[in-house]
């Protein structure tokens, strides 16, 4: 095998869209400022403890695990920040007001999360800490929804989803509690004959509910269905409350119900949202509330956040315009020098050619040169 070869799903950005890559980034993040997110950069390495606290069981599946020789501890390398940014919000921070944080890094995943998904995401979010209201989700919503439309999306269908109807529904069945990671699993792949089989000596109005979740599934109108065939719980009610107002604020998005689709990490304790634009078969931002990873941190603090892979979102923009560009001949004479460093200064790219590689500017559109003339170096127009 050619020892260039990069692994299953592992792959170099190459120059154009870098770029892109990095104009969001920076995009979105001075967007999060403009909203008084302060940005913190976790490790990308923890000891593994520490990466699986608060997270549900199958974050440990997901985190690649490596030997740290001066401790001899197992460590494993983020596959998701947004439990770290609840760790240092709980132990760094220390604050009891509101705290509004965000990120970006790289995470890696053992197995791709889709097809043709990269195994290094580059993860991009912003997690609000300190409020329980659904204030706090609605303006995370507003942020996902507006960080979207900034990366040129218009097309954005906002599937919401809320496991309190699930909680609440096997809070009322021991049983149904036992298995409730079981039960997770079959709702998230909606396979109905498989919850037949799993809730057959479950209560009967436990198993009717949890056999009608996965079609409760469509527009807004889902959540009035849902009042009428799901059981009379406050828990219940309180959630499909929650939605109905997060559905109204949803703006230009085209909001879809689906009270069975609970993916994703399973840390999250209240409403959670995906988000999908055409072209791409995975969701392209996810979130929601995960209000006891904190509590698992040995700080119990409301929370909710969003995420989203910038590798995805760039894929699905358009190939950047080549910038423009000066050319300027090598040199160490002082005034040329000076030239140079003034028209860098005022923003321009000015690539000075190497000897021998006059025109190898591929990246770049060079249509003006540095030039001499008259004694000056001066500016010019390339045909
Ligand atoms: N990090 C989560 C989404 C999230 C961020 N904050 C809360 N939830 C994910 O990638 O699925």
């Amino acid at each position: 095998m050619p020892n260039w070869l990069l692994p299953e799903n592992i792959a170099d950005v190459l120059p154009s869209e870098a770029r892109k890559i990095e104009e969001l980034r920076r995009l979105l993040l001075d967007n999060f400022r403009l909203y008084g997110y302060e940005l913190v950069m976790p490790p990308m390495l923890e000891y593994l403890e520490s990466l699986l606290t608060g997270a549900g069981q199958d974050m440990s599946l997901r985190i690649f695990k490596l030997v740290d020789q001066l401790s001899g501890r197992t460590m494993g390398i983020r596959a998701d920040m947004t439990t770290q940014v609840a760790r240092i919000d709980a132990h760094l921070l220390n604050r009891t007001s509101v705290t509004r944080l965000c990120y970006a890094g790289s995470v890696l995943h053992t197995r791709p999360s889709g097809l043709h998904a990269t195994r290094e995401p580059l993860q991009i979010g912003a997690e609000i800490y300190g409020h329980k209201g659904l204030e706090a989700d609605a303006e995370i919503q507003e942020l996902a929804l507006a960080s979207l439309s900034l990366a040129g999306m218009t097309e954005v269908r906002l599937d919401l989803c809320h496991v309190g109807v699930l909680r609440a529904i096997v809070e009322n069945d021991a049983k149904a509690q036992k298995r409730e990671n079981e039960l997770f699993t079959l709702l998230e792949s909606k396979d109905v004959p498989g919850l037949r089989v799993l809730t057959q000596d479950f209560d009967v109005s436990t198993r009717e509910a949890l056999l009608v979740l996965p079609s409760l599934y469509g527009d807004a109108s889902t959540i009035a269905r849902a009042r009428e065939v799901l059981p009379n719980l406050p828990g219940i009610a309180n959630a499909l409350d929650e939605l109905e107002l997060l559905s109204s604020q949803a703006g230009k998005a085209s909001v879809t119900i689906d009270l069975a689709d609970l993916r994703g990490y399973h840390y999250h304790s209240g409403v959670m949202f995906a988000a999908y634009v055409p072209g791409l078969p995975n969701a392209v931002a996810r979130g929601g509330r995960y209000d006891h990873v904190g509590e698992a941190f040995g700080r119990a603090r409301p929370a909710t956040g969003f995420s989203m892979d910038l590798r995805e979102l760039a894929r699905l923009l358009p190939i950047a315009e080549r910038k423009r560009a000066i050319r300027a001949p090598w040199g160490t004479e002082p005034a040329l020098r000076q030239k140079i460093a003034e028209l860098r200064k005022a923003g321009e790219v000015v690539i000075q050619a190497l000897p021998g590689h006059e025109n190898d500017q591929d990246e770049f559109d060079c249509d003006r040169a540095v030039v001499f003339e008259n004694g000056n170096w001066t500016l010019t127009k390339l045909g």
